[in-house]
C-alpha cells in the first residue's frame, strides 16, 4: 500500500515540510492540518497545483482540525506524523520560553495523534526540543523507539555549512556532526568532522573551529534575530522531511536525532541527540560514535540538563 504521511501544524515549518514531502514523491498522501480554519486546505490546493510543474503525483490533503479532536479522522492509516504545531520564538526568546505554551498543543496533538494513526512513527520538532519529544512519548503512550525528534541534523547541516563557507569548499565535501540538546549543552564534535576525508583539526585552527562551534550553537537564534518574526524553516524542513523520508523507506540512515538513550555512552533513561539508524519503526537503534573525553563529558552534561527539564513535562 501507498505511504501517507501527515504534518500537523501548516505554518512556515509545515508547509515547507509537506512541500518537500510531496516534491519527494515518495509518498502517495500528504496530509497537513492545522486550527486555522482554510489554511490547511489553501496549502494543499497551492501544491496540488504545483505538481504539473514539479512533476510528482503525491496528493496533498489540507485538514482543519479542532479543539475536541474534530477532523482527525483526516490523519487515519498515517506511517508518519511530524509534528509543528507551536509557537517560534522571537528575537530575545529562548526556546525555553515556549515550554508551557507548546506543552498544551504537543499534548493535545499527540493524544489524538495516538487515537487516529495508532501505528505512526512519531517525528517531533516543535520546541523546545527535547522537552517535548518526550511529552509526546508520554502522551501517545508509543514504544519509546517510535517516537522522536529532530534537531541534530539541522545542527549537523548548519555546522557543515558554516565550515564550508569558512574554507570555501563544496558543502559535500564537509562532514560534521552535532549530538547533545538542541539548545545550550548542544555538543558539536569536532572530532568526527572532515573535509574531503581529512580530520577538520587538521585543516581550521583551533580558535576557527571554537568560533563556528559557538556559531552553530547560535545558528536558531542567528535567524530568529534577522527574521524578527518566528524562526528559521528552511533548513530546518529539510532535515525533519528527510527523516520522514527514511522512515516511509525503512531505508535505516544513520542520522543524528533526538532519540531514547537507554546504556548507550553510558547514559540512560533520556531523550537526547544522539545518531541513530532510522526506518519503518522508528529508531531501529541507536550508533555510538567514537568522541574525545572532552565531547563525551559534554553528552553527558548535556544528558543531565535534559534530563531535569524533561521530568517537569510528565505533568503538562
Ligand atoms: N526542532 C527544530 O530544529 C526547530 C527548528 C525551527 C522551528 N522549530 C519549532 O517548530 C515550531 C513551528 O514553527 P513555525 O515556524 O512553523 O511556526 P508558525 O507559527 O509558522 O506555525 C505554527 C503553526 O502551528 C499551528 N498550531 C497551533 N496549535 C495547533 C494545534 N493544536 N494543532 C495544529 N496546528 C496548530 C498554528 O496555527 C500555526 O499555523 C515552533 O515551535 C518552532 O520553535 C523547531
Amino acid at each position: 500500500m501507498g505511504k501517507k504521511v501527515t504534518v500537523v501544524g501548516a505554518g512556515f515549518y509545515g508547509s515547507t515540510t509537506a512541500q518537500r514531502l510531496a516534491e519527494y514523491d515518495v509518498f502517495d498522501t500528504v496530509v497537513i492540518t492545522d486550527i486555522i480554519d482554510g489554511k490547511p486546505a489553501g496549502i494543499a490546493l497551492d501544491l496540488n497545483q504545483s505538481r504539473a510543474v514539479e512533476g510528482f503525483e503525491t496528493k496533498v490533503v489540507g485538514v482543519t482540525t479542532g479543539p475536541n479532536g474534530e477532523g482527525y479522522e483526516g490523519i487515519e492509516g498515517s506511517d508518519v506524523v511530524v509534528i509543528t504545531a507551536g509557537l517560534p520564538r522571537k528575537p530575545g526568546m529562548s526556546r525555553m520560553d515556549l515550554l508551557e505554551t507548546n506543552a498544551k498543543i504537543v499534548r493535545q496533538v499527540a493524544e489524538n495523534v495516538a487515537k487516529y494513526a495508532p501505528s505512526a512513527v512519531v517525528i517531533v520538532v516543535s520546541n523546545p526540543l527535547d522537552e517535548m519529544t518526550a511529552l509526546a512519548q508520554i502522551a501517545t503512550q508509543f514504544p519509546r523507539n517510535r517516537v522522536l525528534g529532530q534537531a541534530g541534523m539541522l545542527d549537523t547541516a548548519r555546522f557543515s555549512n558554516f565550515v564550508a563557507e569558512a574554507l570555501q569548499v563544496p558543502v559535500k565535501s564537509v562532514k560534521t556532526l552535532t549530538l547533545g540538546s538542541h539548545g545550550d549543552t548542544m555538543v558539536p564534535v569536532p572530532s568526527q568532522s572532515s573535509v574531503n576525508g581529512q580530520p577538520l583539526r587538521e585543516v581550521m585552527p583551533a580558535e576557527q573551529i571554537e568560533d563556528l562551534v559557538v556559531r552553530t550553537r547560535n545558528g536558531g537564534a542567528e535567524v530568529v534575530a534577522l527574521l524578527k518574526t518566528g524562526s528559521a524553516y528552511y533548513a530546518p524542513s529539510a532535515a525533519a522531511a528527510r527523516m520522514a523520508k527514511a522512515v516511509a523507506e525503512d531505508s535505516g540512515e544513520v542520522m543524528p536525532v533526538c532519540a531514547w538513550v537507554d546504556g548507550e555512552y553510558g547514559i540512560s533513561g533520556v531523550y537526547l541527540g544522539v545518531e541513530a539508524a532510522i526506518g519503518a519503526e522508528g529508531v531501529k537503534r541507536v550508533v555510538e560514535t567514537d568522541l574525545d573525553a572532552d565531547e563525551l563529558a559534554s553528552l553527558k552534561e548535556a544528558a543531565e540538563a535534559v534530563r531535569a527539564k524533561q521530568a517537569d513535562v510528565a505533568n503538562m
